[in-house]
């Protein structure tokens, strides 16, 4: 590929993020909804969208967000800014991801925010994911080779570190920050660990391993959590990717291949 070719790349990328941020929004916000709003670059395309449904068809809703940036994001769209305090069950939450694998788990948290998304996606009666195409798998780390984010507190990281290799073996790595010293630090005060890994088929197994080792915040396997993935292309088309699990009874229904409900 020749260097001129780099934005066309990218631009395609973008398209294909934004076209799933409208399809979603378009098929699942509806009036009166409690919105966990994620974080990343896709979120940005569904919270304008939000906006521009908001201000056409006069939708009352509020939105709960997953980071610093989702906050600035609602607050900067003129959206109703919640918190889990006045709104603790959420109608919808919509997110980004890493990567997504034919069962819809997903690793999430390039962006560091982790823990707040999978509270706000754990609390929600539906999670969906928005993506372009690159981040639709057969299995975890096909394209996504940064490894798991894990959140940790900080006087913890190195023995958690060790024992991640030690129990899964590959490498944790701190993440270090760039044009900062040091390392990046979540908007909760802790630090962030991507574990690169090799040959696992059991996430249920491996995101308990993580868990259970004292300091470990949160990780970014977000195991059996999302109700459907929606994948942009460049061209603008729009595929559905759906849980096989049972709906639960005040879930959101999906369109179908013809999009109907
Ligand atoms: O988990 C996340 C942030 O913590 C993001 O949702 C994930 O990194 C995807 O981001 P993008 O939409 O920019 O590809």
């Amino acid at each position: 590929m020749g260097k001129h070719d780099e934005p066309i790349v990218l631009e395609g990328i973008e398209a294909g993020k934004k076209a799933a941020a409208i399809e979603a929004v378009n098929a699942l916000i509806k009036d009166g909804q409690v919105i966990g709003i994620g974080s990343g670059s896709t979120i940005v395309y569904a919270v304008e969208r939000i906006a521009e449904r908001v201000a056409a068809e006069k939708l009352s809703v509020q939105c709960i967000p997953t980071s610093f940036q989702a906050r600035k994001l609602i607050h900067d769209n003129g959206l109703i800014l919640e918190s889990l305090e006045n709104c603790p069950v959420i109608d919808i939450a919509l997110d980004g991801a890493d990567e997504v694998d034919a069962e819809l788990n997903c690793i999430k948290g390039g962006g560091g925010c982790l823990t707040q998304e999978k509270i706000i996606a754990s609390n929600a009666k539906d999670f969906f994911i928005i993506g372009d195409t690159r981040k639709k798998v057969e299995s975890l780390g096909t394209h996504w080779k940064k490894g798991v984010p894990i959140e940790v507190i900080p006087m913890a990281y190195r023995p958690i570190q060790l024992q991640i290799e030690k129990k899964l073996g590959g490498s944790a790595e701190l993440r270090m920050a760039h044009r900062k010293a040091g390392p990046v630090v979540t908007d909760n005060g802790n630090l962030l660990l991507d574990w690169k890994f090799q040959n696992i088929t059991d996430w249920d197994y491996v995101n308990g391993v993580i868990k259970m080792i004292p300091g470990v915040v949160e990780t970014g396997l977000f195991i059996h959590m999302a109700k459907a993935a929606y994948f942009g292309t460049a061209d603008g088309s729009v595929s559905i990717r759906k849980s096989s699990a049972k709906p639960s009874v005040n879930s959101t229904a999906l369109p179908d291949e013809n999009g109907d409900k």
